[in-house]
């Protein structure tokens, strides 16, 4: 069936007037980019069309390519074309309005070229024309960072050639479109402007700081440096040229593992809130919440109430006395003035933000609230909406909403509309220790702990771990969320699966010593006061003794693995963890998981997720090491029964085995 097609009107005036129409957002599929040809070549031999004028329906201009589909654009010479945008144009929609002589857009237009989030560069000709129509620096920027623009800052880039109202848009457009036919507007043509170009010394000088700058977040990836190479190249031997390496890096950017990742990592993360089986297919739709309540100010609840009132919502905190209280107002005010510290918000929007805050002793104001959030450890008669306890609540990204059998399902409907409303990346899990990601990630340091006690070094542990791709190593992140938590978490751990925890003394024996990580300054490393962290010899000592207390001896084949090969010890025990909370139902789908491991852990994007990663290892491979190492090593490596299923079926981890199907069949799950 076909997705998406375009649609034309011709007007009196003699201006054709072609529509993309592929709803939601106007993605550029394969049909809609012939029907946008047939079109254009029906306008080419129409002698009664003086001028066209591309536009979207609805509220968008298009969101470009449709990122399920490849497709090719060829330029259109003969009559002039105005774009007329409305809404986002991003990625291949930016691109073929730069391809028309001219573009007027709304107040509201969105304009990017937002490619390399998906991993591909532009591939219908942005990369020549966006830094011809607003110079070299400003689109480097706009492409490296995937970051769109307004329609103003475009308009005075000479992005956009005029903005009006969407009332005048179209006919705005018709009249530009008419007044090129008639010449008295000059026929544009951005692929051959210069006079935004810098000269070529300077040109150099951006093109390499871009270079160093991308060293710096994409060391471990290509597409950018190839995005630079495409703009350098029309630079260096013309827009032509450019247009050619430009066109053949994308084809081969676009079918790369990385970009199948990124896209399923962008659908992946809209699923979280949508595609939840038993919750949001019933038909419910979430309440109308004009104020929050929140039991209990610590980390979790200041960190909730932060991120509330930033959204405009009025908080109530409610804590058990004054002290506590006014503690958590304190955090609170902190986390605001942070923000003011770095330029991200006023005085003047730190007050009204605050003012929204109210602190209470009592539940007297609950009854007049529309949604209440336990973040304390009174109950689980609320949605208790809880994310990594290493980052505050405010700044993860992810919100994993706890669906005890006691929460409503209207509440669960209702928190995942909210969580999206205040930039939330919403799962829904199950009630465990450590829901999601704590629990998918606790093997992180304890399959470090075990490799040091085996005789690895700390350092190289970590360095594997940040070459996969993680943005810190084990031992790092330790220090950083501190021993106090490391130890609480790993005995909550210990009293539930008692059979897959590895008792490692090392942090123990550390924090007798006033060792307890990152706020003292030394843990695993050593902390100078800008926090600059520096191996530390001092830690031998305590390596020894925990060697000696665990009966381990060096094993020589562990310490001639390779540093891909320590990741993969490392992350597969985490693996391993993951397909225990899909085959236990903690998680909903797989997908869920990527993406908490992605916004909650810092796992590379790049590679998908957690699931996606390993389903690109393969459930065999997997399943194959882990039982070679529980031979070899003991049970904290026994592969669980749901990677054991579906490596004996050659299933994806994300598939239903036969097996579970049965079960679900009979009633059993
Ligand atoms: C030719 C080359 O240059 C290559 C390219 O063009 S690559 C594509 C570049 N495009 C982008 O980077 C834009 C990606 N989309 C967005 O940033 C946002 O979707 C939006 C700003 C356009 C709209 O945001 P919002 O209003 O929040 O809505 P959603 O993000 O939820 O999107 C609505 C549904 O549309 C689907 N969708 C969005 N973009 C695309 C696309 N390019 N291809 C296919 N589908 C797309 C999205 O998944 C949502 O689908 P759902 O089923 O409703 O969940």
């Amino acid at each position: 069936m076909a997705k998406g097609t375009t649609e034309m009107e011709v007007g009196s005036d003699g201006v054709a007037v072609i529509y993309i129409a592929n709803p939601p957002v106007n993605a550029l599929s394969i049909d809609v980019l012939f029907s946008l040809k047939g079109h254009y070549e029906e306008v080419l031999r129409r002698n009664d069309v003086k001028a066209i004028v591309l536009t979207g329906t609805g509220r968008s201009f298009s969101a470009g390519l449709d990122i399920s589909a490849f497709a090719d654009i060829r330029k259109h010479a003969g009559k002039p074309s105005v774009a007329a945008i409305d809404g986002p144009a991003l990625g291949g929609g930016l691109e073929i309005s730069m391809v028309c002589q001219a573009r007027i857009s709304t107040p509201n237009a969105q304009l990017g070229l937002t490619e390399l989030q998906f991993g591909v560069i532009p591939g219908f000709g942005g990369t020549q024309r966006l830094p011809r129509l607003v110079g070299l620096t400003k689109a480097l920027e706009m492409m490296m960072l995937s970051k769109p623009i307004k329609a103003e800052e475009a308009h005075e880039l000479g992005l956009v050639d005029a903005v009006v109202s969407p009332n005048d848009l179209l006919n705005n457009a018709r009249r530009w479109a008419l007044d090129i036919y008639e010449s008295k507007r000059p026929w544009a043509r951005a692929l051959y402007k210069t006079d935004k170009l810098e000269s070529p010394d300077l040109a150099r000088e951006i093109l390499n700081s871009a270079r160093v700058q991308s060293r710096k977040w994409a060391a471990n990836l290509q597409y950018p440096f190839v995005c630079i190479d495409a703009v350098e190249e029309g630079i260096v031997s013309g827009p032509q040229a450019g247009l050619r390496k430009e066109a053949m890096a994308f084809q081969e950017l676009f079918f790369s593992d990385t970009c199948k990742s990124l896209i399923h990592v962008f659908f992946s993360q809209r699923a979280t809130s949508k595609q939840v089986p038993g919750i949001t297919d019933l038909g419910l739709m979430p309440r109308k919440v004009s104020n929050v309540a929140i039991v209990g100010g610590g980390l979790m609840g200041s960190g909730i109430a932060t991120a509330l009132i930033l959204s405009h919502y009025p908080v109530i905190l409610k804590e058990v006395n004054e002290e506590f209280l006014n503690a958590g107002i304190d955090r609170i005010k902190e986390n605001l003035q942070s923000r003011v510290r770095k330029g991200k918000m006023t005085k003047e929007k730190y007050d009204k933000t605050l003012s929204l805050l109210t602190g209470v002793l009592d539940y007297e104001k609950f009854k007049s609230v529309d949604l209440a959030i336990e973040a304390s450890s009174i109950s689980n008669y609320l949605t208790s909406a809880a994310s990594s306890k290493e980052c505050p609540a405010h700044i993860m990204p992810l919100l994993e909403i706890v669906h005890t059998p006691r929460a409503s399902l209207q509440a669960v409907v209702t928190l995942l509309d909210v969580g999206k409303k205040i930039k939330k990346t919403p799962i829904v899990v199950r009630n465990c220790t450590g829901f999601a990601v704590n629990r998918m990630f606790f093997p992180y340091t304890q399959a470090a702990l075990w490799l040091v006690d085996h005789g690895m070094d700390v350092y190289k542990i970590d360095q594997a771990c940040t070459e996969f791709g993680m943005p810190i190593g084990p031992f790092r992140m330790t220090d950083l969320v501190g021993f106090g938590v490391a130890l609480a978490t790993g005995m909550q751990h210990l009293e539930n699966f008692p059979e897959r925890v590895y008792k490692s003394m090392l942090i123990s024996l550390m924090t007798e010593d006033k060792r307890t990580g990152e706020a003292s300054q030394k843990g695993f490393y050593r902390y100078d006061s800008k926090r600059k962290a520096s191996p530390d010899p001092e830690i031998m000592n305590y390596l020894e003794e925990s060697r000696r207390i665990a009966g381990a001896t060096p094993d020589p084949e562990l310490l001639k693995l390779d540093n891909s090969a320590i990741a993969e010890m490392v992350l597969f025990p985490v693996i391993n963890e993951a397909c225990r909370v899909l085959g236990e139902g903690i998680a909903f789908k797989a997908s869920d998981l990527d993406i908490a491991s992605i916004f909650g852990m810092g796992f590379p994007p790049y590679r998908g997720g957690i699931m996606h990663w390993a389903d690109s290892i393969g459930a065999r491979r997997i399943c194959a090491m882990l039982s070679e190492w529980e031979m070899k090593y003991g049970q904290f490596f026994e592969p669980c029964s749901h990677l054991l299923e579906r490596a004996a079926e050659g299933l994806p981890l994300s598939a239903l085995a036969t097996k579970t199907m049965n079960n679900q069949a009979k009633g059993k799950l």
